[in-house]
């Protein structure tokens, strides 16, 4: 469970983040829509306990700067943080070791295959594909079996097939149990996928809905209403 109480961060004068009140549940995707500068990612970041800001937040009732929720989400940014020279397997290695992950090599083995890397596996990030390392990036995510994850712009750099895998491995992990929130402007590729929707506006949640609630109208239809005809390019 993520649980996001009165967010509100600040850069200088400008409000990115206002008074956003939020909850990703178990077994569920909850998505994070908006259009460019909405304040998604600076959300997402907060979550990560990666920015000060004020206001609450909680993962799977843990403080989200405790050592106890750290070892429970998994973050994918929007850009991957890599070592240029260290190789995948490495990357894989030191996160497994920093995280105290136990018997990762097999999990390893099935997210190479997965993310089709296996034949990349000693390479240096510095000499992989943008899609590559950002696909790299989703399995250091993974490899700690996260009980939430945080995902910010996931398709990006992705080629239409590893969208879908990564959309079907989404599914999967919700019907685990996991907790997950992505952060997008691109409604198409989670529309098959969502449970919970927040749509955003400068800084401020302007809709929640839920899947089962949805009736006539599309997902992409409300977020329209919302945020005006003016952000059609977003979606
Ligand atoms: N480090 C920063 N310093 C100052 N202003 C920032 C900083 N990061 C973001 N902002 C501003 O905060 C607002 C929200 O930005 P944010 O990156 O959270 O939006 P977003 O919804 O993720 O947008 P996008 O879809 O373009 O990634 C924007 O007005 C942006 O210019």
């Amino acid at each position: 469970m993520i649980e996001v109480r009165h967010l509100t961060k600040t850069y200088g004068k400008l409000k990115a983040v206002d008074d956003v009140n939020l909850c990703a549940k178990p077994g569920e995707i909850t998505v994070l829509l908006g259009p460019n500068g909405a304040g998604k990612s600076t959300t997402i970041k907060s979550i990560a306990a990666l920015l000060k800001y004020e206001g609450e937040i909680k993962i799977c009732g843990h403080d989200n700067h405790s050592v106890a929720a750290k070892k429970l989400f998994g973050y994918i940014p929007e850009a991957p943080v890599l070592y240029d020279i260290l190789t995948v397997a490495e990357h894989v290695r030191f996160i497994a070791n920093a995280y105290r992950v136990e018997h990762y090599e097999e999990k390893m083995v099935q997210y190479l295959e997965l993310f089709d890397l296996s034949d990349k596996k000693d390479k240096m990030a510095k000499e992989l594909s943008k899609g590559m390392k950002q696909k790299l990036s989703m399995m250091l995510a993974l490899i700690i079996s996260p009980q939430a994850l945080l995902v910010d712009e996931p398709m990006v750099g992705l080629d239409p097939a590893s969208i879908e895998d990564t959309l079907r491995l989404f599914v999967k992990l919700k019907e685990q149990g996991v907790s997950i929130l992505i952060s997008t402007h691109i409604i198409d590729v989670i529309d098959e996928i969502w449970d919970d929707a927040y749509i955003m506006d400068h800084g401020k949640i302007v809709q929640t809905l839920k899947r089962t609630e949805l009736k006539e109208q599309s997902l992409k239809e409300v977020f329209f209403a919302c945020v005006g005809e003016h952000h059609e390019s977003a979606a």
